[in-house]
């Protein structure tokens, strides 16, 4: 279980994420929603220590993540993938090569600097290819794909690594309608058919509806709705999302807050 406790981070005067309390549960499909600036990225960023906390905890199981140092954080990055709307794939380098950094925590630091992969960690990295889909792209270079392709090598690169939590910020949102729904549904594999905890930042709230178990709504720093997607009403979606609710709702929902933004 992740524990968050009284989890703040000020950038200056700024607060990214004020005084957050949470608890996820293992093999959770969590979606944080909100608008921009609402600190959906820093609260991820702080859960896999890309960011320092200003104040409180976070835990998972007996690890104090908060304060881990050296080779104690290097071990909770193993065990907590992360994702990014950018895909951070090396675009110079192949596909294989790409998953296979995901298994450089399990391998001596020579041998992965001199490419020297075991068979095995070559068939884990081809089996998570194939199992999105994409084994037949194993051999070109990462920049020549589509960005829903390398969202996709990107999620095989993170389930490599055997994550026990998988990080995915705004992970869809440079991408089609078409390759929305591929990736959101690689993602939903990695939690129900691998048991890996997915939490996932969303714009759009039909799609975190459609997807997760649990959302987190985020405004201004501050988690405003911890319930699941029925749950959350339209006053709610427009307490979160303010004028642009309508954007992010369905035509049915979305009536009235396009109403209110005409008044
Ligand atoms: N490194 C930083 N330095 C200064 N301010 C920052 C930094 N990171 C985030 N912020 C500020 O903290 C607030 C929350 O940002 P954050 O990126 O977490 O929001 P978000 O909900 O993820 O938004 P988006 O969907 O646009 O990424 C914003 O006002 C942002 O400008």
């Amino acid at each position: 279980m992740l524990v968050i406790d009284r989890l703040s981070r000020r950038f200056g005067n700024k607060t990214a994420v004020g005084d957050v309390s949470l608890s996820i549960e293992p093999g959770a499909f969590v979606g944080v929603i909100g608008r921009s600036g609402a600190g959906k990225s820093t609260l991820l960023r702080l859960i896999n220590r890309l960011v320092d906390p200003s104040e409180g905890t976070i835990g998972f199981g007996d690890r104090e993540v908060s304060s881990l140092k050296g080779a104690g954080l290097r071990a909770w990055r193993a065990d907590c993938a992360m994702i990014f709307q950018q895909f951070n794939l090396v675009g110079r380098l192949d596909v294989l090569t790409n998953v296979l950094m995901g298994r450089l925590n399990k391998v001596s630091t020579p041998r992965s600097v001199l490419n020297l992969w075991s068979k095995d960690d070559r068939a884990i990295a081809l089996a998570a290819l194939e199992a999105f889909d994409i084994g037949n792209l194993a051999h070109q270079r990462a920049d020549s794909l589509s960005g829903g392709q390398q969202q996709r090598v990107a999620i095989a690169r993170a389930l490599v690594q055997e994550p026990k939590i998988l990080l995915a910020d705004e992970p869809i949102a440079s991408l089609d309608p078409r390759n929305t729904k591929i990736v959101m549904d690689a993602l939903q594999r990695v939690n129900k058919e691998f048991g890996i905890t997915v939490l996932c930042n969303l714009h759009s709230l039909d799609l975190a509806r459609a997807y997760c178990d649990r959302l987190i709504g985020m405004s201004a720093g501050r988690v405003v709705f911890d319930g699941r997607g029925f749950d959350l009403t339209e006053d709610v979606a427009r307490e979160l999302y303010g004028l642009e609710a309508g954007e992010v709702m369905d035509d049915h929902h979305a009536a009235a807050p396009k109403a209110l933004a005409h008044a």
